[in-house]
């Protein structure tokens, strides 16, 4: 059994899914701990997964090996400038989920160069099926690099990069990624209503198709684009469908949806950066 202490800094939406995760991966309840400021989120923390609750971030870190940062970006500076006054002589590995928040604006912040990877996660490590991005700042060992590696892969698959820069990438392609197959789930679900099948059946195939087009591109040799020609009969109903999404302009639309996405992380960093 893993009994690493780790203590999450916000007990919001994927602090909540990342315990989750980890419990689920054989990861002791016990070494666990949260610090959120609502008592409700705390009791209901506490009780859901046998973890400790603090209401005091100084408190929730003083054990702990591992620090995982889980707030909202904008409460990035006055978080950390509270911890950085409780942070140990030799202080635990950071791990920062916060998007757009760069490793030197969290170091500056935190007093001190110290070990800190960020990561970057989706709402699927809910369901212990998340696409994780990862990147480690020059003062983390290659043994932090591994801790980081596992608590984060309880949450789904990871992958490191070497540039920080490219976080921002993942931020706007597996980060807000959920949010772009889900639209294309309602669109396909309210387009089914519309041929006349009932929301219920609409939603079910809908979501299920997702699913199949997903683990299908995921557990075959062949490339997404190979496994879609196997659909698409020529003369067919689906080549009659993609050419209405090619008219359509679709590639040049996710383009600048995911182009759009990476400006925003740019913004907050460069935002958060100027808070000195
Ligand atoms: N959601 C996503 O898809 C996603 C994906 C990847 C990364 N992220 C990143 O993950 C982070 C958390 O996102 P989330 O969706 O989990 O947000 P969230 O649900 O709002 O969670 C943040 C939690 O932190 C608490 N909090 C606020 N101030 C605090 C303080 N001073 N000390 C301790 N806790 C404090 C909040 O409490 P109150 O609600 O009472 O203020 C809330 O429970 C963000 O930085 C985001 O960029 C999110
Ligand atoms: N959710 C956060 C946002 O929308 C970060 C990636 C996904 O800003």
């Amino acid at each position: 059994m893993n009994r690493t202490r780790i203590a999450f800094i916000g007990g919001g939406n994927m602090a909540q899914s990342l315990i989750a995760g980890l419990i689920a991966d054989g990861h002791e309840a016990a070494a666990l701990t949260v610090s959120d400021p609502l008592d409700d989120k705390r009791q209901q923390l506490a009780a859901t997964y046998g973890i400790k609750a603090a209401a005091d971030n100084a408190a929730a870190i003083a054990e702990a090996q591992v620090v995982m940062l889980c707030v909202k970006p904008q409460s990035a500076p006055a978080v950390c400038r509270e911890l950085a006054a409780s942070l140990p002589h030799t202080p635990p590995l950071i791990i920062s989920i916060m998007a757009g928040v760069t490793e030197a604006s969290l170091c500056h912040w935190l007093g001190r160069p110290l070990a800190l990877v960020r990561a970057m996660p989706n709402t699927p490590v809910m369901v212990q099926s998340g696409a994780i991005g990862l990147h480690a700042n020059a003062e983390t060992t290659p043994t932090q690099q591994n801790l980081a590696e596992e608590i984060l892969r309880a949450g789904g698959l990871t992958r490191w990069v070497e540039r920080e820069a490219d976080l921002d990438a993942i931020t706007a392609l597996s980060g807000s990624g959920p949010a772009y197959f889900l639209l294309f789930m309602e669109a396909l679900e309210k387009a089914g209503i519309e041929q006349g099948l009932s929301a219920d059946t609409a939603r079910l195939l809908s979501i299920q198709t997702a699913l199949g087009a997903a683990r299908m591109a995921m557990e075959s040799d062949e490339s997404p684009a190979q496994l879609r020609q196997r659909v698409t009969s020529p003369g067919g109903t689906t080549e009659r469908a993609l050419n209405a999404f090619a008219d359509g302009g679709l590639e040049t639309l996710v383009s600048r949806a995911v182009n759009a996405a990476r400006q925003r992380a740019g913004e907050l960093s460069a935002l958060l950066g100027a808070e000195k």
